[in-house]
């Protein structure tokens, strides 16, 4: 119970008010007067600052490193982290994205070199996405059929070099298509069904070429379903899928189209498959769906202004649940550490930290490597 001063000549405790002698405010022996343990007390001088009789203090767990060491709910570990990768052509070869300060596009050779860091930094998996070079993008996305594609040609690189970390694909046609759409277009809608055709076989190129976990991140509806049956019937039933079951309509990926070369092809916005932002319940009704078809992991996308969302899908559905800190969180905090505004690391480490008190299992995020050696530095 707190006791405040309510600006008149009264001092209230909680639901009661005492009469306080008017330009006094406050004096201890007035609190003294409310204390039920005064008279033992005021023999001390420590006593003397007792102010309040309070049974619960909560700053008593506070008091220390040690004690706020032992009474900790959550903590990030190296094996909350996945790392995404942007992927390009090319030899030896790394180029700057210019919005997000830190990461580059590589060259496969490179990333094959990063996924041996990964390992050795004890990363659990890493996520593919490609910078597919502007040429071979059409309106329906056929280089994401080609098995020779760049993520094929790095799925078979990394695995030959480093069997030891998962390698998680992303399933859309986005870096693919000349529209820079998640899908075919009839008109300009993107067609739900022919597009989930596709993405069936996208997958099944991918889990051929060494995909662990298959990640579909274009919200067609009942592609789940769809990739999870041909997968099965080509003998695939080990591949796991992380559906991006509540993936958001967000302002937040600008930097990763930078990244993979989609804010020049975009044509229009995704607000008829992904979910608009104002949206919670239908994340439940996302989850489900992907859940009923066979999702073995469940994703929300973007991660900080979603919690709610992470919490409430990890609460209804007890699924192994990720968040994905996306392009535009990274860059929030790089650009304000840049400006001297925060404190990048502190900031880094705190919304790492905010993803496992709303419950998720791990998180994609750009900082995987760096926060890695920070751990492992101790
Ligand atoms: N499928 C990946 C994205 O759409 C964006 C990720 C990001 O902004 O980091
Ligand atoms: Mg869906």
């Amino acid at each position: 119970m707190r006791a405040l001063w309510n600006g008149s000549n009264m001092i209230t405790c909680g639901t009661q008010a005492y009469p306080n002698p008017p330009g006094r405010f406050f004096m201890h022996d007035t609190v003294d007067r409310l204390s039920s343990r005064t008279t033992a007390k005021s023999d001390t001088p420590r006593s003397r600052t007792t102010l309040l009789d309070l049974p619960r203090r909560p700053r008593r767990n506070r008091k220390a490193e040690w004690s706020r060491r032992m009474v900790r709910e959550n903590t990030v570990t190296v094996e909350d982290l996945i790392w995404p990768i942007f992927v390009m052509d090319g030899e030896r070869d790394r180029q700057v994205v210019e919005s997000m300060p830190g990461v580059f596009r590589m060259t496969v050779d490179e990333a094959v070199a990063e996924a041996e860091r990964a390992a050795s930094l004890g990363l659990p998996a890493i996520a593919l996405f490609p910078y597919t070079n502007p040429a071979l993008r059409d309106a329906r996305g056929s280089e994401a059929l080609n098995s020779d594609n760049l993520v094929c040609r790095a799925l078979r690189a990394i695995k030959r070099a480093v069997p030891e970390v998962g390698l998680i694909t992303d399933v859309a046609l986005d870096p693919y298509t000349s529209h820079g759409h998640d899908g075919v277009l009839n008109g300009t809608d993107v067609a739900n069904d022919a597009t989930v055709e596709l993405l069936v076989r996208q997958a099944l190129v991918q889990a051929e070429a060494g995909a662990d976990v298959i990640a579909p991140s274009d919200m067609m509806d009942g592609r789940i379903g769809a990739i999870r049956k041909a997968l099965d019937a080509a003998d695939r039933t080990d591949v796991q899928i992380l559906a991006y079951a509540a993936k958001y309509a967000s302002c937040f990926y600008g930097p990763f189209r930078d990244a993979v070369g989609t804010c020049a092809t975009l044509i229009g916005d995704k607000r008829t498959y992904q979910m608009d932002p104002a949206n919670g319940d239908e994340a439940l009704v996302e989850a489900e769906l992907d859940v009923a078809e066979g999702a073995d992991m469940l994703m929300v996308k973007p991660g900080l202004p979603y919690l709610d969302v992470v919490y409430r899908l990890k609460e209804r559905f007890k699924l192994p649940t990720f968040a994905y800190q996306v392009s535009g969180e990274y860059a929030m905090i790089e650009a304000a550490a840049a400006n001297g505004w925060l404190d990048g690391e502190k900031a880094m480490m705190e919304s790492l930290l905010a993803f496992k008190r709303a419950g998720a299992d791990g998180i994609l995020t750009y900082f995987a490597p760096r926060v890695a050696e920070r751990l492992a530095r101790g």
